[in-house]
């Protein structure tokens, strides 16, 4: 499927959510969205002879003329609608008979249904937008919390944009200057007006990519797997975070066998926490299986929780946690201790020391120092563009002017990618493909 075909169709989509609402939606984009309206709504004027920015009260009919039910109709008139073109809204009680009759009779009338995204790209293609926007609507319509809204608020906003705009000034002014050297190659371009700008260019993009991962678990939450030998107190720590008691706790060692889900939300990211088996050899061959999950489910969560007994003498942890993305937690912190280390949070599930400063430490090794930066990365096809620019801005640095002004043109290219001023049809397919119809 592409989707430049169909373009100069009018399209029309049920634009609310399915399932009964006080109001929905149906929405007609293109050069037919006012003789299609005026076949379907009778009110004081036709939608044909309203200005854009007006709306009439009256009713939607069918063929035979009869009652769909009443409503308005918004009218927006090119290029002042959110797809560019004309753009009538029929806004109808939102019950999904009524939305589907209208939807049914602007087809009749010589609609077209929607592809998924199509209004958005249609406002894409038409200027209106750049396809970080465009990612940012589908990132407006999936929000689950409200960091991610934001996230996508500033990304419609065009943040994103603004600053990738911003690196790639400062490139084209060191090409423009490269490019006027190689016509007189024994002078060579000076220092200030090369590698400072481009060691400043590297930075910017090293900071941006660093935003990458606190973006993609702003959007899609992360999985935290608590490890730790049995009767660690892995399974009293999932419920004191989630603030009920979902996971069975006993003082018998090796009470979890299977993991055991549960999700929460912190710091405004969505989280899924995940019980384990506790670590030990043993010949119960459930038992066994369990721990070999538990093992498996460090490997692929987010973060790991590596919890050990801080009442009781220090033995090995049983696995090696991935350095980079682990947190040590000391627990029992209300009993005798019977050791300390500076690398390790202490808490107590019964006295509730420790909990607010394990929320914070996951947070930051979450979001790290992302948090303060106003614009993310917020999806892989994004930074897949911003990494291949910065490693042409590093190769640019090493080379000769002229294989250099080569370099920077690709890196030039993978911001444009990234903004969507440069991106091909399959790409396009790609990130439209995710949207829903209607939007
Ligand atoms: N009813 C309704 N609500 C909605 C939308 C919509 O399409 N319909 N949106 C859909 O995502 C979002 C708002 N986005 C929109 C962006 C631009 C225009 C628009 O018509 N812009 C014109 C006119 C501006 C003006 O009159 O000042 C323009 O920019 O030229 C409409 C909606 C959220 N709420
Ligand atoms: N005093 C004290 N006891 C705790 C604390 N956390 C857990 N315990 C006790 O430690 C015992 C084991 O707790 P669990 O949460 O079941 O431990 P676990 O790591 O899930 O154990 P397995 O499922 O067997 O691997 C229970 O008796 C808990 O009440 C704590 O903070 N303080
Ligand atoms: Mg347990």
């Amino acid at each position: 499927m592409t989707y430049r075909l169909g373009l100069t169709d009018t399209i029309v989509a049920i634009s609310t959510a399915p399932g009964a609402g006080g109001i929905g939606v149906v929405r007609l984009s293109g050069a037919r969205a006012l003789d299609v309206a005026d076949g379907l709504f009778q009110g004081r004027g036709r939608p044909s002879a309203t200005k854009g920015g007006r709306f009439l009260f009256g009713r939607f009919v069918d063929g035979a003329e009869e009652t769909i039910d009443e409503g308005l109709a918004l009218v927006f008139r090119a290029p002042k609608s959110y797809t560019g073109e004309d753009v009538v809204e029929l806004q109808c009680h939102g019950s999904p008979a009524v939305l589907r009759r209208l939807l049914g009779r602007a087809v009749e009338l010589g609609a077209r249904l929607a592809r998924p995204g199509e209004f958005t790209l249609r406002a894409y293609l038409g200027g209106r937008m750049d396809l970080a926007q465009a990612e940012s609507v589908l990132g407006l319509v999936h929000a689950a919390t409200d960091t991610s809204r934001r996230q996508a608020a500033l990304g419609l906003a065009g943040a994103l944009a603004k600053r990738v705009d911003a690196i790639s000034t400062r490139i084209t002014r060191v090409l423009a200057g490269l490019t006027a050297f190689l016509d007189y190659p024994e002078e060579g371009v000076p220092p200030e007006e090369r590698d400072e700008p481009l060691g400043d260019v590297e930075r910017e993009l090293l900071a941006l990519l660093s935003t990458a991962d606190a973006g993609r678990v702003a959007t899609k939450g992360a999985r935290l797997a608590l490890l730790g030998k049995p009767n660690a107190g892995k399974s009293s720590l999932l419920n004191a975070l989630l603030g009920y008691e979902r996971s069975i706790v006993t003082p018998i060692p090796g009470t979890t066998r299977d993991y055991l889900e549960a999700t929460l939300e912190l710091a405004g990211v969505p989280i899924t926490l995940v019980d384990t088996a506790g670590l030990r050899d043993t010949p119960d061959e459930i038992e066994a299986a369990g721990v070999r999950r538990a093992l498996d489910l460090a490997a692929d969560a987010d973060l790991v929780l590596a919890l050990e007994d801080g009442s009781a003498p220090r033995e090995a942890l049983g696995f090696d946690p991935p350095a980079d993305r682990t947190l040590r937690v000391r627990t029992k912190a209300d009993l005798t201790p019977a050791w300390s280390d500076d690398d390790t949070l202490s808490v107590s599930v019964f006295s509730g020391e420790g909990l607010p400063e394990l929320r914070e430490a996951i947070r930051a090794k979450l979001l790290g120092d992302a948090a303060r930066s106003e614009v993310w990365l917020s999806n892989e096809r994004q930074t897949d563009a911003a990494r291949r620019a910065l490693e042409s801005v590093r190769a640019a640095r090493d080379l000769p002017d002229d294989l250099a002004a080569w370099e920077l043109e690709a890196a030039l290219r993978a911001l444009a990618e990234l903004t969507g001023r440069d991106v091909s049809e399959d790409v396009l397919d790609a990130v439209f493909a995710n949207f829903c119809v209607g939007k």
